[in-house]
């Protein structure tokens, strides 16, 4: 399960909250746990009541059978019931998710919770929440209570009916020995007490399928974007980009990008720019294989992404988010998480080249300094200096780079600069960029505006072009307060919005 969760796609995690996947991974999985329990136990059961019934059939045959007619009934009986009871225990494992789901979210943005102080509200959510798993488990619990009944109802039929009266007739007329008669209620006893057993332990295995169900449904999903049987290994690359009639969507029918065509050469630093929303973080992340182009093709190095594994694609370039995610653990753990094989020397080194040596060696352990989860106890700075530390060990060819736009202090801004100057240094480059210093020392600047490439240059063409791009510079970096009437670019004249973005079709008028 845990494997299968690692190769899913973005998409996956976009859609199913994370809560809602521990709970499949921890409470389904223990549910199903019991399965095997149950085999075991069952076995047992199943060889005790074979050994008794060719006893009994041995013995009496025909009395035999009087006594087994109720097992037909029974299996009418348990398929009737499991129809019912196994909706009644999906809605348990549903309902366990979600409160699972809900209490992750919570926890995890217990800080938001708070200043927001939704505490009230949010108890009451739970508690609505934790309502439907008491009935789920009330409803699940009847029907489990009602079969135990039926089986003992059942049961009495074949003691009364079988061996009192059938028996006891045929004893009465001499077609059996009264000891035989003893012999057989005997036994008839010790027959139902594994079916006793199994009846209910096939309840408990109706609770472990249902949790089974909702594990395969999740080991059945297929990874979105998985490795073409022919794919070939990426061999070590320069580190050329090339976007060629690039269309993406996650939605069928809402492009996100339209026709985007890019060169990007070895070596060299471009920066993307555009208003929020624009399509920056789903181009850089295609680049990276997340997910699939819709239309048309990403090459690196003249080779279709498509067509290499990703192991071998990845390998060779590194992401750094905006929010970098440290994982508990020291902090050289931390750097070498890229190359597990790194030396100290190698994990300093790359400290060393980003400027994150300094403050780490004052942390109090050094570079054995334990980081919580998310690397909560350093400062937003300080994640994304050891985010880069971790970018560079691998020493990729090619680096994307979504710059924080977190309000950061000068002194750490400029630690920061001076940081992403090094790892740019020498490798393709690929950074969504919000601050001036980036910008302008791009070698090529992107403009997106709602999925599409409006502009392509350096900062000085683009700004003396005069178009969308120095609207947008305009206003991002306070020059102007706020964008109006229309843009020329390439020829067309597009309405200028609010945010500093571009309407997507050229206006009319
Ligand atoms: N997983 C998703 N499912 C559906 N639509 C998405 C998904 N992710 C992004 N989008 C949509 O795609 C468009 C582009 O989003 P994207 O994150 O690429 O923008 P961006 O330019 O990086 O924005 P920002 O600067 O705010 O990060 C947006 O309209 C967004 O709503």
């Amino acid at each position: 399960m845990f494997n299968h969760l690692q190769e899913l796609s973005p998409s996956f995690y976009h859609r199913t909250p994370v809560g809602q996947i521990m709970s499949r991974s921890q409470s389904d999985v223990l549910q199903l746990q019991e399965t095997f329990e149950l085999i075991v136990q069952s076995f047992s059961d199943v060889l005790s009541l074979l050994g008794i019934v060719t006893m009994m059939l041995i013995i009496d045959w025909q009395l035999a059978l009087i006594c087994l007619s109720i097992v037909p009934p029974l299996f009418f009986i348990l398929g009737y019931w499991q129809k019912f009871a196994r909706h009644s225990f999906m809605r348990i494992r549903r309902a366990i998710a979600m409160v699972n789901g809900e209490y992750n979210q919570n926890i995890t943005g217990v800080r938001v919770v708070q200043s927001l102080n939704r505490q009230d509200a949010n108890m009451a959510h739970f508690d609505d929440l934790n309502s439907e798993h008491l009935n789920a488990n009330l409803e699940a619990s009847r029907f489990s209570g009602a079969l135990q009944p039926i089986v003992e109802m059942l049961i009495g039929i074949a003691m009364g009916f079988g061996v009192v009266f059938a028996g006891g007739m045929m004893a009465k007329g001499g077609a059996l020995e009264w000891g035989v008669l003893v012999a057989f209620a005997l036994y008839i006893q010790r027959f139902f007490e594994p079916i006793r057993h199994l009846t209910m332990q096939y309840s408990m295995l109706q609770r472990a399928m249902a949790a089974g169900v909702r594990i395969f449904e999740v080991l059945d999903l297929k990874p979105e974007v998985s490795d073409d049987p022919d794919a070939l290994e990426l061999p070590e690359i320069q580190g050329e980009i090339e976007f060629e009639d690039v269309h993406f969507h996650y939605v069928p029918g809402v492009d996100v990008l339209h026709d985007v065509n890019l060169r990007i050469q070895p070596g060299e630093n471009v920066a993307i720019v555009g208003s929020t929303g624009a399509g920056k973080s789903t181009l850089v992340t295609l680049i990276a294989r997340f997910a699939d182009v819709t239309q048309g093709r990403i090459m690196v190095d003249g080779h279709d992404i498509r067509h290499v594994t990703r192991r071998s694609l990845a390998g060779q370039m590194s992401m750094v988010l905006q929010e970098p995610y440290l994982f508990s653990g020291t902090v050289a753990d931390n750097i070498r998480y890229n190359n597990e094989d790194a030396s100290s020397q190698e994990v300093v080194d790359a400290a060393r080249t980003v400027g994150a040596h300094d403050f780490i060696i004052n942390l109090e352990n050094g570079y054995d300094s334990i980081l919580a989860e998310r690397g909560v106890n350093l400062s937003v700075g300080q994640r994304q200096l050891l985010s880069f530390a971790r970018a560079v060990i691998g020493n990729p060819r090619i680096i994307i780079l979504d710059e924080a736009t977190a309000n950061i202090d000068t002194q750490t801004e400029l630690l920061i600069q001076r940081a992403l100057q090094r790892v740019l240094e020498g490798r393709t480059s690929i950074v969504i960029a919000h601050r001036l210093s980036t910008v302008r020392n791009a070698d090529k600047i992107i403009v997106l505006s709602q999925g599409r490439m409006v502009e392509m240059g350096t900062h000085n063409e683009l700004l003396s072009q005069g178009g969308v791009y120095e609207r947008l510079y305009a206003v991002n970096y306070g020059l102007i307060s706020e964008p109006l009437g229309t843009i020329e670019s390439n020829g067309d004249t597009y309405a200028a919005l609010p945010d500093g973005g571009l309407a997507a079709t050229p206006a009319d008028d």
